[in-house]
């Protein structure tokens, strides 16, 4: 269930289903039943107006209005358009209700307790304008519960991007899987509590679908996490170079806690002469070094991973170290003033990334890095990690990762306390640790991503960076004894 499906492949999915045998009016009708059982399982029975649009997605609700009137709930029904205008399957189940079909207006609005939204689903495809848009307005801004169907009418369910205005769902009954737009903003913070509810969709239909987007979960990177062996010593854990600026050295501080922490068998912070003894006296196990002897280290294969960016400094030098860090094809995590620094010639950097190689913009670092790539987060990361050869995660409350094979995942995490200075220090480190272990790129950001999200929930409210080094082994140990269980 954490394969993420677009909309056209949720379509196929259906197609193929429909071709195997299962007939398309027993999956409406069993998608119908599935917001019934969440319905009855949320709320008591009370006033329920089911608002249908002219597709599909209206057919549902046509379902959903039988099962809770013969439930003995009171239901309203309104519907866009007339039945006459509904084709295919939601023909079918309109003729099957045998309630009165009133004209979709606020009207059904005014008095109900709870309000399911069946207008749009899948197939919306422009904006919302006049009277749907006017309902919308008024279910936003009645005092009754909202479930909807699918995805909240308004909401893209490939993006997330709202088409001129979007219905706010206390919660969201999906088919079969998750499409982007259930995580991805604005779409996630319209969809309240998202339930998954299988309809009769094999898996075996979703593999042949070869998904190649998923919600971060262990499941999908836990095979590749480097535990040490009973016979491993420091070196078999790698040895990280994290790379720290002169004056702000908070962040590469950040980077070395959180990489010792992630289980790097050894971390040198190579820095600036004059940050060294801030660097030094950090703590005991942090090793230093100072710049000039860069080339030395670099001679030395044993330094098997890099990070370079938070509060390294903007400029040539920041500039010319990561292409050196880069051309040696060891795994490197830039993130920060090394993304920055490429701001007015990013070719150059997506041209010397050879190597395993890992991008951690936010937002801002993001645009300036590739000004030219616009749409969704999950469109925009695939489309920076197939120019740049790197993974790319762009940050955010849906942070999304993508590998340049294409394959991406979207954190549903729900953890704000993360928007915080230095947060994404630690995240940059985390990686760097875990790749200095020897993980693969994309196992080794989603992995990163899911155990800060991890550490911003567990901690909560108050959560400073520095707290989630230290909350790490805890996750950590959970994870190597669910592998120990497995093995
Ligand atoms: N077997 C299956 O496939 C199953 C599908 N299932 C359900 O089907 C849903 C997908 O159904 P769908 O494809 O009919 O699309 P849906 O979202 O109902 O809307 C299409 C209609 O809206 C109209 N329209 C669009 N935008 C508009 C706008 N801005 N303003 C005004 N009108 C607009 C559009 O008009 P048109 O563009 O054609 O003029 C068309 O009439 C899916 O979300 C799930 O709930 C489940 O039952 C499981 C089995
Ligand atoms: N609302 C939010 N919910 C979850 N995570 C968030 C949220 N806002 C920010 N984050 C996370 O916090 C981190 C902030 O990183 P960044 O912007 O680089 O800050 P800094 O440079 O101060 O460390 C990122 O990992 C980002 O995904
Ligand atoms: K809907």
């Amino acid at each position: 269930m954490f394969e993420i499906l677009t909309t056209d492949q949720m379509y196929e999915a259906d197609r193929r289903t429909i071709e195997g045998g299962l007939a398309g009016d027993v999956l409406m009708d069993n998608a119908g039943r599935v917001v019934f059982e969440e319905i009855i399982r949320h709320w008591s029975p009370r006033s329920v107006s089911v608002l249908c649009g002219p597709g599909n997605n209206g057919g549902d609700g046509f379902v959903i209005a039988r099962l809770l009137r013969d439930a003995g709930w009171s239901v309203r029904l309104g519907l866009m358009g007339d039945v006459v205008s509904l084709k295919g399957d939601a023909a079918l189940h309109a003729a099957r209700w045998d309630g009165a079909v009133e004209r979709l207006s606020p009207a059904l609005v005014v008095g109900a307790d709870l309000l399911v939204d069946c207008i749009f689903g899948a197939g919306l495809a422009r904006e919302i304008t006049g009277e749907i848009a006017e309902l919308i307005t008024t279910i936003n801004s009645s005092m009754a519960s909202v479930v909807s169907v699918d995805v909240p009418s308004g909401v893209d369910g490939n993006s997330g991007a709202i088409w001129g205005c979007g219905v706010k769902a206390d919660l969201t009954v999906t088919f079969c899987r998750a499409k982007p737009g259930h995580y991805l903003l604005p779409g996630r913070l319209m969809c309240g509590e998202l339930a998954i509810r299988d309809i009769g969709i094999s898996d075996q239909t979703i593999s042949e679908m070869r998904p190649n987007c998923w919600r971060n979960d262990p499941v999908l990177w836990r095979a590749g996490i480097h535990w040490p062996g009973l016979d491993g010593h420091k070196y078999h854990r790698g040895h990280l170079l994290a790379f720290g600026g002169a004056s702000m050295t908070g962040a590469t501080r950040l980077v070395a806690r959180a990489a010792r922490r992630s289980g790097v068998g050894l971390l040198t912070i190579v820095s600036d002469p004059v940050a060294l003894p801030v660097y030094a006296s950090d703590t005991p196990g942090n090793m230093t070094a100072p710049i000039g002897q860069v080339e030395s280290l670099l001679n030395d294969c044993r330094h098997n991973a890099f990070v370079i960016g938070p509060g390294y400094g903007l400029g040539d030098d920041t500039r010319s170290l990561v292409l050196k860090l880069l051309h040696l094809c060891r795994s490197t995590v830039l993130d920060a003033d090394a993304l920055t620094s490429f701001a007015d010639d990013p070719s150059t950097l997506c041209f010397a990334i050879q190597g395993p190689t890992v991008l951690t913009p936010h937002e801002g670092e993001f645009s300036r890095l590739f000004p030219d790539i616009t749409g969704d987060k999950l469109t925009r990361a695939r489309a920076a990690a197939k120019r740049s050869g790197a993974t790319v995660l762009i940050k955010g409350a849906d942070t999304v990762i993508a590998a340049p094979d294409g394959r991406a995942a979207i954190s549903a995490a729900d953890a704000p306390w993360l928007a915080t200075a230095g947060s994404g220090d630690v995240l940059a480190g985390i990686i760097g640790g875990l790749m200095a272990q020897g993980m693969e790129m994309f196992d080794a950001s989603c992995m990163a991503v899911w155990l800060h999200a991890r550490s911003g929930t567990d901690i909560g409210p108050g959560l400073i960076a520095e707290d989630i080094p230290e909350h790490l082994p805890g996750i950590l140990r959970e994870l190597w004894l669910a592998s120990r269980k497995k093995g």
